[in-house]
């Protein structure tokens, strides 16, 4: 295990999808969060603000800021980015990887009940977290447009294994045990620290967890907490909003506050923001622009 996470953190492939909790800048920023590993090896599509020897070039003002509420992906200059590039409900910039989105196939592979039966091929996947009830299940039934794909329940506690989905036969999405079981019974309930922890961890081909928040409620700890968690241990990260769709009536807050409120606290603890997008599986928000996404993330990391 310990072998497979210094890969991890030895990897600078994806060191722009990393947010470590770090103070916020003052006058000057104290710690570029992409360019973390500047002195190892990194590919040119996102060496536009360090020269070679890892040295911050001068930002402008647009740009700084570009990098602090946006997700620049690799291959796109923040100082150049234009509001049209931007992902309409999310921060998300759409750079020259974005593609060959389309869901032609899925196929179940398998349920694992350990991280070491997952399975063995190097194919790139992306993992569904969040608490339990949010929508993880929903989600992938929504992105690959298909009913029962992944089970869904009203009540707490339904996925409880790792649940591998093939994807056009070259990628992943894995449905995940939900955490903070709050409501669950008590026969629903596990470890979710010693299980899900461990798939984080040592899961080499994992390109970017889905951090799912539910918008129809304030911001909760638990997701907070998971958030922090996901960047001390260099887990890349998109939040995905789900349940836009729900407007409490009276005395409830909508989930553009909740949204709001959930990124004034992210704010707080990163420097540069995660990427981030809302989505309902009810009304299809979203669907496209999260897997232009998941396809920029993919292709980049099948190509370097
Ligand atoms: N209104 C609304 N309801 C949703 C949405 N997504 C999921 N739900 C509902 O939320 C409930 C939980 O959905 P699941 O997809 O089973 O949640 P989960 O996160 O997989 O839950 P566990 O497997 O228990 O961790 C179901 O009743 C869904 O119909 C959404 O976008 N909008
Ligand atoms: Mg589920």
């Amino acid at each position: 295990m310990l072998v497979h996470l210094r890969s991890r953190l030895l990897n600078p492939r994806f060191s722009f999808l990393l947010y470590f909790p770090c103070p916020r800048p003052q006058a000057t920023p104290p710690c570029s969060l992409s360019f973390r590993a500047s002195t190892s090896r990194k590919p040119n599509s996102y060496r536009t603000s360090a020269t070679k020897s890892g040295t911050p070039l001068a930002l402008s003002e647009a740009a700084r800021f570009a990098r602090t509420v946006l997700f620049v992906p690799p291959g796109v200059d923040p100082g150049e980015v234009t509001e049209d590039m931007v992902l309409p409900g999310s921060n998300i910039v759409l750079g020259p990887y974005a593609g060959d989105a389309k869901i032609k196939e899925v196929d179940f592979v398998k349920s694992s009940n350990r991280p070491k039966d997952c399975p063995k091929d190097d194919r790139p996947e992306f993992a569904m977290l969040g608490r339990s009830n949010v929508g993880k299940s929903s989600l992938i039934n929504f992105l690959v447009r298909k009913r029962d794909v992944a089970l869904t329940s009203k009540k707490p506690g339904k996925t409880q294994l790792i649940n591998h989905f093939l994807v056009n036969k070259s990628w992943y999405i894995v449905d995940l045990p939900g955490y903070g079981f709050a409501n669950a019974p008590e026969s629903a309930r596990m470890d979710w620290s010693s299980f899900t922890k461990g798939y984080f961890m040592n899961r080499e081909s994992l390109v970017s967890v889905l951090l799912l928040i539910d918008a129809s409620v304030p911001p909760q700890k638990i997701d907070l907490d998971c958030a922090n968690w996901l960047g001390r241990n260099n887990i890349p990260m998109t939040f995905v909003f789900t349940k836009c769709d729900k407007m409490k009536g009276g005395k409830g807050r909508r989930p553009d506050d909740n949204i709001r409120d959930f990124q004034e606290l992210i704010r707080q603890i990163y420097w540069q923001h995660p990427p981030w997008i809302m989505t309902s599986s009810v009304t299809g928000l979203g669907r496209d622009e999260l897997l232009l996404h998941m396809s920029q993330l993919r292709n980049y990391w099948d190509n370097e």
